[in-house]
């Protein structure tokens, strides 16, 4: 019979997490032990006994068997956080392809010693009339910083320190001045914490409108009947979402239990916070990714001491170790950023699903485009499904109209304004409304050409086309290379040389130009890469400080501009360019976001899609905002295609500085699953070129297997990585499997 083995940590608080034990598991225990479980084990020469948590359980023993020792016993009702979160940690590792120290480092917050930070807050001492009186004289001095606080503190009495520092972008100084002023004063927590409150704020609860009760009720009444589910909610944008989820946050917190709320970093703005604040108060914490490792760790504590009920962040804020978890909603829930980018690659939404299961707690998922993925297990009733058709008071949804870019070129138009857009753009300046221009900028490059043999010029260390700056310089967008703009092409000496296609400064140049007496603010890398960068642009934006805002995919996730009455999609077909088989589920969300963006306040708004392919369907349903056209067509190419979410996808990524070498792992990585799979149940494409097949001087080659059945899949995964782990040929490559992305 063989014997099982288990690794065993003893120490999850400090950096120590790497170091793990193994035992042997004892006849009776036989079969009875997984992740996570508390154990007593034999530690050191005296005969000492300690706890440890089991990370592994495996048949191959990592030493000489003779010297391991036994587990003693089983702790018994012991059910901590920490057991369920290296439960999750193990499935991660199983899932995502890490090792189980990577699993187990993204999972549990590694504690380092920080001194306790007094938090503190800001408390208006003016009434409203004074208050909105000096917001008046901060108006027409244009004392912008010391606006916002204002306008925040008139919203709410007391806001947090950090939170005006951060989300409000002021600097400790201008909080100092009104300080001194006498406008606020300073408050420590424990101070908030028996406060003297202003009761208004308190009363900002909105009631639900019929719809929205409809879903709040459905939901809850579900769970009480014990479906835990998880629940998709497709709501079209501005009908309210949000207000659904804090009526199931309510409910669950009343309850004594804790939510953890996902939002992707990029639209968790003091906007947004801010209404969760109004709603919740002192019980809520942010995470965002720019707090210290210290800070996060405190946050934690907090969230496991049980002094707070609510955490909003991105991705990492799953890892919550809240006590007694209730709910966790993830908003925009077909969001890209929800997906690692380093390893492991979790998924935010189907590890949720997994601590879900795991704590006994509900999921809820959000969207106003829903991932092709989620909207599947909805429609096999995997994913309960509630829908909101209508934007919140009925406004209407934006009229939205296709421009074929090809036509107006024939009718000699040349600029990447089209006539129509010219014209709205005019129109609404005119009516003193806000305008948003978006460039997708997926698949993009503002590449750098030769127009008589066609040499586009490329970054020597990277597989793609270099991009051209105003400063006459041409940059790397990969890896940061820069080089001076030839002035002839260095292949066939030609002097006709130049940038095609305008990025976002050049459209910020022509919108400039064409419209001079328009404010423009621009939003993408280059103007957000400063701290803080996009919330300074969006709130200016927001505080109505410009008329036009010209950005990239930033600037359509999740905002809420209520003076937003134009939007402008220049070349919408870019995204569809790439080889990825979900550019056109990206191409179709990103179209209808931005159109989402339109008319969100009292006057209806309208879009405008300058294309080169207005036939495509996902321009198509896009225009006619129609998710259930694009999905019924999307998932019809994936079950022909055989792609996820009809069929399961492994990616086995590969990247090495030598193509050669590269090439020789990968065709060995192909012979093996052919091994494996001897009944040729998996499809097995490649080894290709991945769409970038060089980055910063490393060459990247892909595997793709296919196959329906889930669990088939892992077993090959777990069976190659034995392999690679074993063989010494792979230590020169590295290898990244990946699971339907
Ligand atoms: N019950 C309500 N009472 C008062 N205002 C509401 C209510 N529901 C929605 N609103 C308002 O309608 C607007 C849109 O709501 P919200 O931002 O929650 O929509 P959403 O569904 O999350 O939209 P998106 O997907 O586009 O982000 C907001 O300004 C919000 O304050
Ligand atoms: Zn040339
Ligand atoms: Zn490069």
């Amino acid at each position: 019979m063989t014997k099982t083995y288990v690794d065993i940590i003893v120490d999850i608080t400090s950096e120590k997490l790497d170091r793990s034990f193994q035992y042997l598991v004892p006849e009776h225990l036989e079969g009875k032990l997984q992740p996570g479980m508390q154990v007593q084990v034999p530690f050191g020469n005296g005969g000492r006994t300690i706890k440890g948590y089991v990370i592994r359980v495996t048949d191959q023993p990592s030493f000489d068997v003779s010297r391991m020792k036994e587990i003693r016993e089983v702790e018994t009702g012991s059910n901590s956080i920490e057991s369920r979160l290296i439960a999750l940690a193990a499935w991660i590792r199983e899932q995502y392809g890490a090792t189980m120290i990577q699993a187990l480092k993204t999972v549990l917050p590694v504690k380092q010693k920080m001194k306790q930070k007094e938090e503190r807050w800001i408390q208006l001492l003016l009434t409203k009339d004074e208050a909105n009186e000096q917001l008046e004289l901060c108006r027409r001095k244009h004392y912008v910083a010391r606006q916002r606080l204002l306008e925040a503190l008139l919203e709410n009495n007391t806001i947090s320190y950090s939170l005006a520092l951060d989300k409000l972008h002021l600097t400790a100084s201008v909080i100092k001045t009104m300080e001194s002023a006498g406008t606020v004063c300073i408050q420590t927590k424990e101070v908030y914490r028996n406060p003297v409150q202003n009761t208004e704020q308190e009363q900002t609860k909105q009631p639900l409108s019929p719809p929205q009760r409809e879903v709040a009720d459905g939901i809850l009444k579900g769970w009480r009947e014990q479906d835990l589910r998880p629940v998709l909610i497709h709501g079209v944008t501005g009908s309210g979402k949000t207000q659904v989820y804090m009526e199931l946050m309510e409910e669950v917190i009343r309850q004594g239990k804790q939510v953890i709320l996902l939002i992707p970093e990029i639209a968790l703005t003091y906007q947004t916070v801010q209404r969760f604040y109004r709603r919740f108060g002192a019980g809520i914490s942010v995470l965002h990714s720019r707090l210290s490792p210290g800070e996060r760790s405190d946050q934690f504590e907090r969230a496991k001491k049980g002094e707070l009920q609510v955490m909003i962040g991105p991705r990492s804020a799953l890892f919550t170790p809240f006590p007694n978890l209730g709910l966790i909603v993830i908003d925009e829930e077909h969001e890209t950023s929800y997906q690692s980018e380093t390893v492991p690659c979790y998924h935010a939404r189907e590890t949720a699903i997994e601590r879900g299961n795991l704590e006994h707690c509900p999921v809820v998922l959000g969207s106003a485009t829903p991932s092709v993925d989620a909207y599947y297990q909805a429609q096999n009733g995997t994913y309960r499904l509630f829908e909101l058709n209508n934007r919140y008071e009925n406004r209407q949804m934006p009229e939205v109209y296709s421009v074929d870019l090809r036509e107006e070129l024939k009718q000699g138009n040349r600029s990447i304004l089209s006539g129509i857009l010219q014209e709205k753009i005019e129109d609404r300046l005119k009516k003193k409304e806000q305008i948003m221009l978006f460039l997708n900028r997926r698949g993009y490059a503002g590449f750098f050409s030769c127009r008589s043999c066609g040499t586009v010029m490329k970054c020597p260390h990277c597989d793609v086309s270099l991009s051209q700056h105003r400063n006459g310089k041409l940059v790397c967008h990969y890896c940061g290379y820069e080089t001076r703009q030839p002035q002839q092409c260095p292949v066939c000496g030609s002097p006709y040389i130049g940038g095609f296609r305008a990025g976002t400064q050049q459209i910020e140049e022509i919108v400039k130009k064409r419209f001079s007496q328009a404010r423009v603010l621009r939003m993408d890398l280059d103007t957000t890469r400063k701290k803080e960068g996009h919330t300074n642009i969006l709130a200016a934006f927001a505080n109505q400080e410009a008329d036009i805002l010209i950005g990239t995919q930033m600037i359509v996730k999740g905002h809420d501009f209520p003076k937003v009455t134009l939007v402008g999609v220049l070349a919408a077909d870019l995204s569809l360019n790439i080889s990825d088989y979900r550019a056109s589920e990206r191409t179709f969300q990103l179209l209808t976001q931005a159109a989402g963006r339109a008319g969100r306040g009292e006057k209806p708004g309208e879009a405008i899609i300058q294309t080169y392919q207005p036939e495509h369907y996902s321009i198509q349903a896009a225009m006619h905002q129609d998710y259930r056209a694009f999905y019924e067509e999307e998932i019809g190419y994936r079950k022909l295609l055989g792609y996820p979410p009809a069929s399961n996808l492994l990616a086995i990524h590969g990247s090495c500085g030598n193509e050669e070498l590269l090439e020789t792992g990968m065709q060995y990585i192909r012979k093996f699953l052919n091994r494996v799979d001897s009944h040729g149940q998996l499809q097995i494409i490649g080894p290709a070129d991945e769409t970038v097949s060089k980055i910063a001087d490393m060459y990247r080659k892909v595997i793709y297997v296919k196959q329906e059945d889930h669990q088939l899949l892992l077993r090959a995964k777990g069976r190659l990585e034995q392999y690679i782990e074993v063989n010494s040929g792979f230590r020169e490559i590295r290898i990244q499997l990946d699971f339907n992305h």
